[in-house]
Parts: C-alpha cells; sequence; structure tokens
C-alpha cells in the first residue's frame, strides 16, 4: 500500500516535470536579482561549482569542476559567458581566458545520460566505474524526496567519496514554468545535518546563505540555501 503510494508521487512528479520550461527557469534564478556579479554576498552561489545528478538547464556547475557551454546549441536562452568570466576570475585566471575554459569544458564532458534519484539505482549499471565515483556534485535536485534520495545517489559514491551538494531551505515549491508549480520538501538545516548521517555521510562543511528580500522574486517559497561538503563513510 505505502509503496504503491510512492509510486503514485513518483508518478505525479514526473508528470509535473512534463512542463519544466528551461528558459523561464533561468530567467528566474540566473538573472538578477538572483544572480548579480555586482554582488558580492551572493557570488558564494557560483563559487562552489564542480556536477551531476540533476543537472537540468544549469552549466555553472561544472565550469570549475573541469575547467558552456554556449550559447544555444540547445535553443537555451541563457548566456553563459559572463559566469564564465566570473568563474575564471575566481581562479585567479584573466576574464578573457573564458573562451579557453568553454573549449575544454566542451572536450570534457564526455557524455550525458539519464538518472532518477527516486531509484535505488539512479544510474544504468555500466554509467560508472564499479568502485563508484570519486565526487559527486549536486545542485538543487533533491528537495523533491531528500532523504531518501540522499540514500539512493550515495550508492554511486565509492566510499571515501565525496559529496558537494546544494539546495534550497524552506522551500515547499518552487515555479518551473507558467502555471507548473512543481512541489518541494520543505527542509532546515538540522534537517539537512540529520538526513546526510542518516545516509551515511560525514558532514565536513556546512555553509548557509540567506536570501535577501529583493532575492525573492515571487518563484518559490525558499528562505535560504544551504552548501555541504560532506564524505561518504
Ligand atoms: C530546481 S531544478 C535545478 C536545476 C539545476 N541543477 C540548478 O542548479 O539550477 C531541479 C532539477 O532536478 C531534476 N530532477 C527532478 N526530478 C529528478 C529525479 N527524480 N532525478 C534526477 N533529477 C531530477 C530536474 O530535471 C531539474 O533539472
Amino acid at each position: 500500500m505505502e509503496e504503491k503510494g510512492a509510486e503514485n508521487g513518483v508518478a505525479a512528479m514526473a508528470a509535473c516535470y512534463q512542463g519544466f520550461d528551461p528558459a523561464e527557469y533561468l530567467q528566474s534564478n540566473y538573472t538578477p536579482p538572483r544572480a548579480d556579479f555586482e554582488r558580492k554576498d551572493i557570488l558564494l552561489l557560483l563559487s562552489l561549482s564542480l556536477t551531476f545528478p540533476g543537472d537540468g538547464p544549469t552549466l555553472y556547475q561544472v565550469m570549475s569542476g573541469s575547467e558552456e557551454l554556449l550559447q544555444d546549441e540547445g535553443g537555451c536562452s541563457l548566456d553563459w559567458t559572463p559566469f564564465l568570466q566570473h568563474v575564471c576570475k575566481l581562479e585567479g585566471r584573466r576574464p578573457s581566458a573564458w573562451t579557453e575554459k568553454a573549449a575544454r569544458l566542451r572536450q570534457v564532458i564526455v557524455d550525458i545520460v539519464p538518472i532518477d534519484v527516486n531509484r535505488p539505482q539512479p544510474l544504468a549499471h555500466d554509467a560508472l566505474p564499479s568502485a563508484g565515483a570519486d565526487c559527486l556534485v549536486s545542485c538543487f535536485c533533491l528537495e523533491s524526496a531528500f532523504t531518501r534520495a540522499l540514500g539512493h545517489i550515495g550508492r554511486l559514491l565509492r566510499p571515501g567519496g565525496h559529496l558537494l551538494l546544494i539546495g534550497t531551505l524552506g522551500m515547499s515549491y518552487y515555479m518551473a514554468g507558467a502555471g507548473v508549480k512543481i512541489p518541494t520538501v520543505p527542509v532546515n538545516e538540522a534537517q539537512v545535518c540529520a538526513s546526510l548521517k542518516e545516509s551515511g555521510y560525514t558532514l565536513i562543511r556546512l555553509e548557509v546563505y540567506t536570501l535577501r528580500q529583493d532575492m525573492n522574486v515571487g518563484t518559490d517559497d525558499a528562505y535560504g540555501v544551504f552548501f555541504v561538503k560532506a564524505m561518504k563513510e
């Protein structure tokens, strides 16, 4: 009975995501006031970047981890150039190095594979080396089933491997397109820590950023963002 309920929940969520509009999502979350390179307090959001589960339409995660792409091969509307330039700056490179970084990104992203964090085995069994990945990076993707999803993605990591996680605090929904309201599980800092522990991770570092009033753009009800570095036990 419980299993059937969970299956229905997953199916309902999958139906919601049919309406996910990448252009709207990027406009709401990756343009000012939420992404503003003039403001020092927001830049933290971009400085912890590397990738993995549920990247969706965004690329900022992979810019530092390897060294987006570019406008518009997939019909995506956001110009990632300022993000690339900013990551170069954070890394101490000259801003003009962004073109090299973009080229390198194209080289090192070898594949994009489907993942479903609701499944105990989220990736196809041969998508990763059998020992597991050294590092997983997940940004704003586990909110639909936080603790369960944390446990599932942990199976992709080798023991001693690292998890870099970014997520929202207190968010019960977000708008992913006109009229597309996606329900999420609101968590607070204590719940994040407890879920990590329950799922077999050792917390190394937790940072919290409280969203400023002007960053409430009406597309979700989050009060903050957390950044976690953790190790799989
Ligand atoms: C809020 S968006 C985050 C997009 C992007 N990672 C970012 O940092 O802005 C949520 C993402 O979670 C992905 N997602 C939703 N359900 C998922 C699931 N069961 N497994 C993996 N990813 C999922 C969606 O495709 C979407 O890209």
